[in-house]
Protein backbone atom coordinates (compact mmCIF):
# COMPACT_ATOMS: atom_id res chain seq x y z
CA UNK A 1 0.00 0.00 0.00
CA UNK A 2 2.93 2.59 1.54
CA UNK A 3 4.13 1.60 -2.15
CA UNK A 4 1.50 2.81 -3.98
CA UNK A 5 1.25 5.70 -2.24
CA UNK A 6 4.92 6.68 -2.86
CA UNK A 7 4.77 6.09 -6.64
CA UNK A 8 1.67 8.83 -6.79
CA UNK A 9 3.18 11.10 -4.66
CA UNK A 10 6.02 10.77 -7.28
CA UNK A 11 3.98 11.41 -10.07
CA UNK A 12 1.96 13.96 -8.64
CA UNK A 13 5.57 15.68 -7.99
CA UNK A 14 6.83 15.51 -10.67
CA UNK A 15 3.69 17.19 -12.52
CA UNK A 16 3.92 20.22 -10.19
CA UNK A 17 8.01 20.05 -11.03
CA UNK A 18 6.77 19.93 -14.67
CA UNK A 19 4.35 22.70 -14.27
CA UNK A 20 6.45 25.07 -12.18
CA UNK A 21 9.31 24.78 -14.92
CA UNK A 22 6.73 26.13 -17.79
CA UNK A 23 6.07 28.72 -15.61
CA UNK A 24 9.50 29.86 -15.00
CA UNK A 25 10.49 29.27 -18.13
CA UNK A 26 7.50 31.38 -19.24
CA UNK A 27 8.63 34.09 -16.84
CA UNK A 28 12.35 34.16 -17.66
CA UNK A 29 11.64 34.62 -21.16
CA UNK A 30 9.24 37.87 -20.91
CA UNK A 31 11.91 39.36 -18.58
CA UNK A 32 14.27 39.11 -21.79
CA UNK A 33 11.88 40.39 -23.78
CA UNK A 34 11.39 43.34 -21.46
CA UNK A 35 15.30 44.20 -21.18
CA UNK A 36 16.59 42.73 -24.64
CA UNK A 37 15.36 45.49 -27.52
CA UNK A 38 16.42 43.45 -30.09
CA UNK A 39 15.47 40.41 -28.74
CA UNK A 40 11.84 42.01 -28.89
CA UNK A 41 12.00 43.61 -31.91
CA UNK A 42 12.44 40.04 -33.36
CA UNK A 43 9.47 38.87 -31.17
CA UNK A 44 7.42 41.06 -32.56
CA UNK A 45 7.49 39.72 -35.89
CA UNK A 46 6.15 36.23 -34.29
CA UNK A 47 3.68 37.65 -31.80
CA UNK A 48 -0.37 37.85 -31.82
CA UNK A 49 -1.60 41.45 -31.20
CA UNK A 50 -4.48 42.91 -29.27
CA UNK A 51 -5.64 45.53 -30.68
CA UNK A 52 -7.25 48.81 -29.29
CA UNK A 53 -8.61 51.86 -30.57
CA UNK A 54 -7.80 55.40 -28.16
CA UNK A 55 -7.65 52.71 -25.35
CA UNK A 56 -10.76 50.70 -26.12
CA UNK A 57 -10.27 47.00 -27.21
CA UNK A 58 -11.51 45.34 -30.56
CA UNK A 59 -13.84 42.45 -29.79
CA UNK A 60 -15.76 40.06 -32.12
CA UNK A 61 -19.37 38.80 -31.57
CA UNK A 62 -20.03 35.59 -32.37
CA UNK A 63 -23.62 34.45 -31.55
CA UNK A 64 -24.36 36.31 -27.83
CA UNK A 65 -20.22 35.61 -27.22
CA UNK A 66 -17.99 38.03 -27.45
CA UNK A 67 -14.24 37.34 -28.20
CA UNK A 68 -10.95 38.90 -28.05
CA UNK A 69 -9.00 38.23 -31.18
CA UNK A 70 -4.90 37.97 -31.33
CA UNK A 71 -3.89 38.97 -34.52
CA UNK A 72 -1.06 38.09 -36.14
CA UNK A 73 1.60 40.71 -37.91
CA UNK A 74 1.02 39.56 -41.06
CA UNK A 75 -2.78 40.55 -40.57
CA UNK A 76 -1.35 43.84 -38.86
CA UNK A 77 0.63 44.44 -41.38
CA UNK A 78 -2.43 43.79 -44.23
CA UNK A 79 -4.31 46.29 -41.81
CA UNK A 80 -1.78 48.55 -42.30
CA UNK A 81 -1.48 48.70 -46.15
CA UNK A 82 -5.13 49.57 -46.22
CA UNK A 83 -3.86 53.13 -45.04
CA UNK A 84 -0.80 53.00 -47.19
CA UNK A 85 0.84 53.54 -43.55
CA UNK A 86 4.49 51.66 -42.67
CA UNK A 87 4.53 48.27 -40.78
CA UNK A 88 6.40 50.58 -38.40
CA UNK A 89 3.64 51.34 -36.33
CA UNK A 90 4.27 47.93 -35.13
CA UNK A 91 6.86 49.32 -32.62
CA UNK A 92 4.30 51.54 -30.92
CA UNK A 93 2.75 48.04 -29.52
CA UNK A 94 3.17 47.08 -25.92
CA UNK A 95 4.55 43.40 -24.59
CA UNK A 96 1.77 41.88 -22.33
CA UNK A 97 2.10 38.60 -21.90
CA UNK A 98 2.97 34.98 -23.75
CA UNK A 99 1.59 32.01 -24.01
CA UNK A 100 3.38 28.66 -22.27
CA UNK A 101 4.46 28.31 -25.81
CA UNK A 102 6.59 31.04 -25.72
CA UNK A 103 4.33 33.01 -28.29
CA UNK A 104 4.65 36.78 -27.45
CA UNK A 105 1.62 38.98 -27.19
CA UNK A 106 1.59 42.70 -27.16
CA UNK A 107 -1.28 45.85 -27.35
CA UNK A 108 -1.55 47.93 -30.41
CA UNK A 109 -3.18 50.87 -30.31
CA UNK A 110 -4.28 52.23 -33.73
CA UNK A 111 -6.13 55.35 -32.72
CA UNK A 112 -4.81 57.31 -35.31
CA UNK A 113 -6.61 55.59 -37.91
CA UNK A 114 -10.40 55.37 -38.88
CA UNK A 115 -11.76 53.27 -37.34
CA UNK A 116 -14.88 52.22 -39.06
CA UNK A 117 -12.06 50.95 -41.96
CA UNK A 118 -10.63 48.92 -38.95
CA UNK A 119 -13.90 47.24 -38.16
CA UNK A 120 -15.49 46.42 -41.09
CA UNK A 121 -12.11 45.14 -41.89
CA UNK A 122 -11.74 42.64 -39.45
CA UNK A 123 -15.40 42.05 -38.89
CA UNK A 124 -15.90 43.46 -35.29
CA UNK A 125 -15.86 46.51 -33.21
CA UNK A 126 -13.85 48.59 -30.71
CA UNK A 127 -15.34 48.40 -27.14
CA UNK A 128 -15.66 51.12 -23.93
CA UNK A 129 -13.12 48.98 -21.75
CA UNK A 130 -16.46 49.18 -18.96
CA UNK A 131 -18.15 47.23 -21.07
CA UNK A 132 -15.34 45.16 -22.49
CA UNK A 133 -14.35 43.95 -19.06
CA UNK A 134 -17.92 42.37 -18.21
CA UNK A 135 -18.78 40.70 -21.46
CA UNK A 136 -15.75 39.19 -22.64
CA UNK A 137 -14.40 36.02 -20.91
CA UNK A 138 -13.58 35.48 -17.61
CA UNK A 139 -9.55 34.77 -18.55
CA UNK A 140 -9.17 37.40 -21.21
CA UNK A 141 -10.74 40.53 -18.96
CA UNK A 142 -7.09 40.72 -16.67
CA UNK A 143 -5.52 40.87 -19.88
CA UNK A 144 -7.77 43.55 -21.49
CA UNK A 145 -7.23 45.61 -18.10
CA UNK A 146 -3.49 45.25 -17.59
CA UNK A 147 -2.93 46.01 -21.54
CA UNK A 148 -5.54 48.77 -21.78
CA UNK A 149 -3.50 50.13 -18.53
CA UNK A 150 -0.31 50.46 -20.18
CA UNK A 151 -1.14 51.77 -23.47
CA UNK A 152 -2.42 54.64 -20.93
CA UNK A 153 0.47 55.08 -19.07
CA UNK A 154 2.63 55.55 -21.89
CA UNK A 155 -0.02 57.99 -23.22
CA UNK A 156 0.39 59.81 -20.67
CA UNK A 157 4.25 59.86 -19.89
CA UNK A 158 5.05 61.41 -23.27
CA UNK A 159 7.31 63.55 -21.59
CA UNK A 160 9.67 64.18 -18.24
CA UNK A 161 7.89 65.49 -15.56
CA UNK A 162 11.17 67.63 -14.61
CA UNK A 163 12.63 68.86 -17.64
CA UNK A 164 9.87 68.87 -19.94
CA UNK A 165 11.74 66.84 -22.68
CA UNK A 166 10.08 63.86 -24.74
CA UNK A 167 10.82 60.70 -23.34
CA UNK A 168 11.58 57.36 -25.02
CA UNK A 169 10.38 53.76 -24.56
CA UNK A 170 12.34 50.58 -24.71
CA UNK A 171 10.96 48.28 -27.49
CA UNK A 172 8.87 46.35 -25.02
CA UNK A 173 7.29 49.36 -23.73
CA UNK A 174 8.39 48.15 -19.88
CA UNK A 175 9.51 51.65 -19.25
CA UNK A 176 10.31 55.30 -20.44
CA UNK A 177 13.49 56.96 -20.46
CA UNK A 178 14.27 61.19 -20.57
CA UNK A 179 17.72 61.22 -21.81
CA UNK A 180 18.12 64.91 -20.55
CA UNK A 181 17.74 63.98 -17.13
CA UNK A 182 18.50 60.27 -17.42
CA UNK A 183 15.06 59.66 -15.32
CA UNK A 184 13.75 56.52 -15.93
CA UNK A 185 9.83 56.10 -15.55
CA UNK A 186 8.30 52.94 -14.82
CA UNK A 187 4.36 51.96 -15.27
CA UNK A 188 2.52 52.89 -11.76
CA UNK A 189 0.20 51.46 -10.11
CA UNK A 190 -2.30 53.18 -7.39
CA UNK A 191 -2.33 51.18 -4.04
CA UNK A 192 -6.31 51.42 -2.87
CA UNK A 193 -7.65 49.32 -0.19
CA UNK A 194 -11.25 47.60 -0.53
CA UNK A 195 -12.41 46.77 2.85
CA UNK A 196 -15.62 44.45 3.89
CA UNK A 197 -16.66 45.43 7.55
CA UNK A 198 -18.95 43.11 9.72
CA UNK A 199 -20.21 43.42 12.82
CA UNK A 200 -19.94 40.03 13.43
CA UNK A 201 -23.79 39.08 11.81
CA UNK A 202 -24.09 41.71 9.13
CA UNK A 203 -22.08 43.63 6.87
CA UNK A 204 -21.79 47.03 5.35
CA UNK A 205 -21.99 48.14 1.81
CA UNK A 206 -22.56 51.88 0.62
CA UNK A 207 -22.87 53.68 -2.45
CA UNK A 208 -20.71 56.30 -3.68
CA UNK A 209 -23.15 59.07 -5.86
CA UNK A 210 -21.24 57.84 -9.35
CA UNK A 211 -22.69 53.80 -9.07
CA UNK A 212 -25.65 52.44 -11.34
CA UNK A 213 -28.95 53.27 -9.42
CA UNK A 214 -29.16 49.86 -6.63
CA UNK A 215 -26.01 48.78 -6.78
CA UNK A 216 -23.92 48.63 -3.21
CA UNK A 217 -19.72 48.22 -2.48
CA UNK A 218 -17.60 47.64 -0.06
CA UNK A 219 -15.80 50.67 1.52
CA UNK A 220 -12.15 51.40 -0.48
CA UNK A 221 -9.76 54.31 -0.92
CA UNK A 222 -6.90 54.97 -2.26
CA UNK A 223 -3.51 55.02 0.51
CA UNK A 224 -1.87 57.73 1.38
CA UNK A 225 1.24 58.07 0.77
CA UNK A 226 3.66 56.41 3.49
CA UNK A 227 0.62 54.28 4.81
CA UNK A 228 0.70 50.89 5.73
CA UNK A 229 -2.27 47.93 4.20
CA UNK A 230 -3.73 48.42 7.84
CA UNK A 231 -3.13 51.71 8.41
CA UNK A 232 -5.19 52.60 5.22
CA UNK A 233 -8.23 50.36 6.14
CA UNK A 234 -8.39 52.02 9.82
CA UNK A 235 -8.71 55.29 8.54
CA UNK A 236 -10.56 54.61 5.08
CA UNK A 237 -13.40 53.50 7.48
CA UNK A 238 -12.96 55.67 10.09
CA UNK A 239 -13.20 58.99 7.42
CA UNK A 240 -16.16 56.96 5.16
CA UNK A 241 -18.58 56.12 7.99
CA UNK A 242 -16.96 57.22 11.59
CA UNK A 243 -16.22 53.68 12.98
CA UNK A 244 -13.33 52.01 14.01
CA UNK A 245 -11.58 48.84 13.16
CA UNK A 246 -10.84 46.43 15.83
CA UNK A 247 -9.38 43.40 13.43
CA UNK A 248 -8.68 43.04 10.16
CA UNK A 249 -6.99 40.61 7.44
CA UNK A 250 -6.08 40.38 3.86
CA UNK A 251 -8.75 38.21 1.35
CA UNK A 252 -6.60 39.25 -2.21
CA UNK A 253 -5.57 41.89 -5.03
CA UNK A 254 -6.94 42.69 -8.30
CA UNK A 255 -5.61 44.74 -10.69
CA UNK A 256 -7.91 47.27 -11.80
CA UNK A 257 -8.01 49.84 -14.81
CA UNK A 258 -10.46 52.56 -13.28
CA UNK A 259 -9.58 55.49 -13.23
CA UNK A 260 -5.94 54.46 -14.03
CA UNK A 261 -4.40 51.57 -13.11
CA UNK A 262 -5.18 50.96 -9.21
CA UNK A 263 -3.56 47.68 -7.41
CA UNK A 264 -6.81 46.72 -5.37
CA UNK A 265 -5.94 45.16 -1.80
CA UNK A 266 -8.99 43.57 -0.77
CA UNK A 267 -9.31 42.73 3.17
CA UNK A 268 -11.94 41.55 6.07
CA UNK A 269 -12.69 44.02 8.77
CA UNK A 270 -14.31 43.53 12.22
CA UNK A 271 -16.06 46.40 14.14
CA UNK A 272 -17.41 46.24 17.71
CA UNK A 273 -21.12 44.91 17.44
CA UNK A 274 -21.82 47.62 20.22
CA UNK A 275 -20.19 50.36 18.56
CA UNK A 276 -21.49 49.37 15.18
CA UNK A 277 -23.77 52.77 14.77
CA UNK A 278 -23.14 54.25 11.34
CA UNK A 279 -21.53 57.89 10.67
CA UNK A 280 -21.48 58.44 7.26
CA UNK A 281 -19.29 60.95 5.38
CA UNK A 282 -21.67 62.67 2.68
CA UNK A 283 -19.00 64.19 0.98
CA UNK A 284 -17.68 60.78 0.11
CA UNK A 285 -20.69 58.66 0.00
CA UNK A 286 -24.56 58.75 -0.79
CA UNK A 287 -25.88 55.67 1.15
CA UNK A 288 -23.95 53.15 3.75
CA UNK A 289 -25.68 50.74 5.54
CA UNK A 290 -25.44 47.25 7.49
CA UNK A 291 -26.90 44.10 5.64
CA UNK A 292 -28.19 41.02 6.67
CA UNK A 293 -27.06 37.71 5.51
CA UNK A 294 -30.33 36.83 3.98
CA UNK A 295 -30.27 40.22 2.32
CA UNK A 296 -27.15 39.81 0.68
CA UNK A 297 -27.80 35.79 -0.53
CA UNK A 298 -30.98 37.77 -2.28
CA UNK A 299 -28.56 40.82 -3.53
CA UNK A 300 -26.23 38.20 -5.11
CA UNK A 301 -28.48 36.64 -7.26
CA UNK A 302 -30.33 39.95 -8.14
CA UNK A 303 -28.92 41.31 -11.87
CA UNK A 304 -28.85 44.86 -12.57
CA UNK A 305 -31.55 45.23 -15.24
CA UNK A 306 -34.48 43.30 -12.39
CA UNK A 307 -33.69 45.22 -9.51
CA UNK A 308 -35.78 48.24 -10.33
CA UNK A 309 -39.73 48.17 -8.47
CA UNK A 310 -42.52 49.36 -10.17
CA UNK A 311 -42.06 52.74 -7.98
CA UNK A 312 -39.07 53.23 -9.47
CA UNK A 313 -36.56 52.30 -6.49
CA UNK A 314 -33.79 50.17 -6.92
CA UNK A 315 -33.47 46.36 -4.85
CA UNK A 316 -29.85 46.31 -3.34
CA UNK A 317 -27.30 44.58 -5.96
CA UNK A 318 -23.52 44.15 -5.75
CA UNK A 319 -20.85 44.63 -8.34
CA UNK A 320 -19.96 41.67 -10.93
CA UNK A 321 -17.92 38.76 -10.28
CA UNK A 322 -15.19 40.00 -12.26
CA UNK A 323 -14.55 43.05 -9.18
CA UNK A 324 -12.99 41.92 -6.21
CA UNK A 325 -15.77 43.78 -4.03
CA UNK A 326 -18.01 40.66 -5.40
CA UNK A 327 -15.36 38.27 -4.29
CA UNK A 328 -15.23 39.28 -0.41
CA UNK A 329 -18.86 39.69 0.08
CA UNK A 330 -19.23 35.65 -1.24
CA UNK A 331 -16.20 35.24 1.45
CA UNK A 332 -18.53 36.82 3.77
CA UNK A 333 -21.94 34.77 2.98
CA UNK A 334 -19.60 32.06 3.05
CA UNK A 335 -18.04 32.57 6.94
CA UNK A 336 -21.96 33.21 7.80
CA UNK A 337 -23.09 30.22 6.80
CA UNK A 338 -20.40 27.71 8.34
CA UNK A 339 -20.86 30.08 11.56
CA UNK A 340 -24.64 29.16 11.30
CA UNK A 341 -23.87 25.18 10.44
N1 LIG B 1 -12.76 46.33 -8.23
C1 LIG B 1 -13.62 46.63 -7.27
O1 LIG B 1 -14.31 45.76 -6.75
C2 LIG B 1 -13.72 48.06 -6.78
C3 LIG B 1 -14.68 48.37 -5.79
C4 LIG B 1 -14.72 49.67 -5.29
C5 LIG B 1 -13.83 50.65 -5.78
N2 LIG B 1 -12.95 50.31 -6.77
C6 LIG B 1 -12.02 51.32 -7.30
O2 LIG B 1 -11.28 51.89 -6.24
C7 LIG B 1 -10.95 53.23 -6.57
C8 LIG B 1 -10.83 54.09 -5.33
O3 LIG B 1 -12.00 54.05 -4.54
P1 LIG B 1 -12.67 55.39 -3.97
O4 LIG B 1 -13.20 56.18 -5.10
O5 LIG B 1 -13.62 54.94 -2.92
O6 LIG B 1 -11.40 56.16 -3.35
P2 LIG B 1 -11.37 57.30 -2.18
O7 LIG B 1 -12.33 56.95 -1.11
O8 LIG B 1 -9.93 57.45 -1.80
O9 LIG B 1 -11.92 58.61 -2.85
C9 LIG B 1 -11.56 59.05 -4.15
C10 LIG B 1 -10.90 60.42 -4.05
O10 LIG B 1 -9.62 60.31 -3.46
C11 LIG B 1 -8.73 61.26 -4.02
N3 LIG B 1 -7.48 60.56 -4.41
C12 LIG B 1 -6.45 60.34 -3.58
N4 LIG B 1 -5.45 59.68 -4.20
C13 LIG B 1 -5.86 59.45 -5.47
C14 LIG B 1 -5.26 58.81 -6.59
N5 LIG B 1 -4.04 58.25 -6.55
N6 LIG B 1 -5.98 58.72 -7.74
C15 LIG B 1 -7.21 59.27 -7.82
N7 LIG B 1 -7.82 59.90 -6.78
C16 LIG B 1 -7.16 60.00 -5.60
C17 LIG B 1 -9.50 61.97 -5.14
O11 LIG B 1 -9.93 63.20 -4.62
C18 LIG B 1 -10.69 61.07 -5.39
O12 LIG B 1 -11.84 61.76 -5.79
C19 LIG B 1 -12.05 53.69 -7.52
O13 LIG B 1 -11.47 54.33 -8.59
C20 LIG B 1 -12.77 52.44 -7.96
O14 LIG B 1 -12.75 52.27 -9.37
C21 LIG B 1 -12.88 49.05 -7.28
MG1 LIG C 1 -13.97 55.66 -0.98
Amino acid sequence: MAAIYQAAYRRVSSLICRLHSTYVRKMRYLNELKEDDSLCRQAQTSGTFYLFHNLSPFLQKVGEKYFVPQLSAAEIKRILEKFKETEQWIEMSVLIGCSDEHVPRFALDLGALEKSVIESELKGSFTNLQKALFVVDGKDSPLLASAQSLLQWHNSHQYCSKTGQPTQRNVSGSKRVCHASGITYYPQMSPVIITLVSDGSRCLLARQPSFPQGMYSALSGFCDMGENVEEAVHREVAEEVGLEVESLWYSSSQHWPFPSSCLMIACHAIVRAQQAEISMNKLELEEARWFGLEEIVEGLKREPRSSKQDDGSFLPWFPPKQAIAHQLICEWVKQQTSQLA
